[in-house]
């Protein structure tokens, strides 16, 4: 993670700064990746100065969105892996310099286009090594810097889609080459699937997932050493835990509301229940009947007091604490809630699942499935056997301080978010299902 934390100042980034030293390896490319010229990208919903107000009024419904990435013109054919100009022969891409690991995007070129893809998560879920791996494809073109933040900063999303742009490779003359960026608080975020899904109608994305017991351990060893966050681990759990168990038992919710930066008027809680296997999602709740599937809202402007939680109160008040806390550490960790959001305004063929257990498992075959629902040519031989170690990202399971956590305390907490992960898994990722390992296990 770089920049992760948006209140993060570009000089406060020392471990970006020292991953960016250590990794500035590879060679050549990068700088003439940046140059180029403006590309075809068929943004129906044109958004300039962009708000959430703008983006919620071009928010589409899911069952709207198109699903083609990158179309070739008719005579613009991709080339074949023999004549392909841009197949990588004895040159990586050398975005593993400073640039790549700045906080702040510099050196911008004059123009973009807006990215094919985007990796969205998650935080310390190996998001680095993918879209470093990512990058090796000759077809593959990287953003000025991994992470933007474009759509959950609000400073710089003020700045407008055209200052977002800037900061890709221009594919117009190449439409078979993709561009996209890393920014793994996307996944999390309220705002950032509603202003993705209008600004963005035919991007992909990626999201790499980690055991969730894991991610939050590698989170406190990451936050120890950039100095966020200075006592034990068992207190950071108790933290943690203790602002969501408090909004579960005093805070007396309005159940009936949404997040109020989501325009659907859906709750976690009934997007849950409208997206996870019926069937599963019994089973996980040990409940027989939850009743009848809330209906989605004709509408995605803003509708209060659309949903309601009747059935099983207890979850009910849990997605609702989950959601506003959705920075809370272990809430990150609960992945099942920040899919559904993403699901209610992208439909689930545009989201591969990874996870990084599986990716680091097996490399070479997670990335011809990455290739394969991205539309890209396979990786060739050359390009899988470079991956290297450096795309491991920081590095935090050898720290000291990550032998600290008591593993075992935090787990139980996740066994009922990890079926309710497996039961949406089920429901609406058949692909993800093929290879998909559970941590509720
Ligand atoms: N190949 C491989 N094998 C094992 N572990 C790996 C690998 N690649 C990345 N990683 C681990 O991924 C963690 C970093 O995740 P991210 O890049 O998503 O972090 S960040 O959110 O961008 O800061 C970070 O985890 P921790 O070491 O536990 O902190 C990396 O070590």
């Amino acid at each position: 993670m770089v920049g992760e934390e948006t209140t993060m100042p570009t000089q406060e980034a020392p471990t970006a700064r020292r991953k960016g030293a250590a990794l500035a390896a590879a060679t050549l490319l990068a700088a003439t990746f940046m140059l180029g010229a403006g590309m075809t990208f068929n943004n129906s919903a044109r958004i300039n100065a962009l708000d959430l107000e703008e983006a919620d009024s071009v928010a589409r419904p899911i069952n709207e969105s198109p699903l083609v990435v990158t179309p070739l013109e008719p005579d613009q054919e991709a080339p074949t892996q023999e004549s392909d100009p841009l197949r990588t022969q004895d040159v990586l891409p050398n975005f593993y310099n400073d640039t790549f690991f700045t906080y702040e995007c510099s050196r911008l070129p004059k123009q973009g286009s807006l990215p094919n893809f985007l990796v969205i998560g998650v935080h310390k879920g190996g998001s680095t090594a993918l879209y470093g791996y990512l990058m090796q494809h000759g077809h593959v073109r990287p953003a000025t810097c991994k992470e933007i933040h474009f759509f959950t900063n609000e400073e710089t999303y003020k700045r407008g889609i055209g200052y977002y742009k800037k900061h890709f490779h221009d594919t117009k003359a190449t439409p078979w080459v993709l561009t996209g960026e890393g920014s793994p608080d996307y996944v999390r975020s309220p705002v950032a699937p509603v202003r993705i899904s209008a600004a963005l109608p035919r991007a992909k994305f990626v999201v790499s997932m980690r055991n969730p017991v894991e991610r939050f351990v590698s989170q406190y060893v990451g936050f120890l050493e950039r100095n966020l966050y200075l006592d034990s681990c068992a207190s950071y759990w108790t933290m943690s835990r203790d602002e969501i168990e408090t909004c579960e038992r005093d805070y007396k919710p309005d159940l009936h509301q949404s997040l109020p930066s989501e325009p659907d008027g859906m709750t976690a809680w009934s997007a849950l229940r409208a997206f996870a296997d019926p069937a599963l999602l019994a089973q996980a709740l040990g409940e027989a009947d939850l009743g009848p599937v809330p209906p989605r809202p004709k509408s995605t402007k803003l509708t209060r007091h659309h949903q309601t939680c009747a059935t099983n109160e207890p979850q009910c008040v849990r997605r609702y604490c989950l959601g506003h806390f959705h920075d809370n550490a272990i809430a990150r960790s609960i992945y099942v809630d920040q899919l559904v959001r993403w699901l209610r305004f992208v439909p689930p063929s545009r989201i591969m699942l990874i996870q990084a257990e599986v990716m680091y498992k097996d490399t070479p075959a997670t990335l011809q499935r990455i290739a394969s629902f991205l539309e890209l040519r396979p990786f060739s031989a050359f390009e899988l056997s470079h991956f290297s170690e450096a795309f491991r990202g920081s590095s935090h399971h050898t720290d000291p301080a990550a032998a600290s956590c008591d593993r075992e305390t935090f787990a139980p907490y996740f066994v009922l978010e990890n079926n309710l992960l497996d039961a949406l898994v089920a429901a609406q990722f058949p692909a993800a299902r093929l290879h998909w390992v559970s941590w509720a296990a």
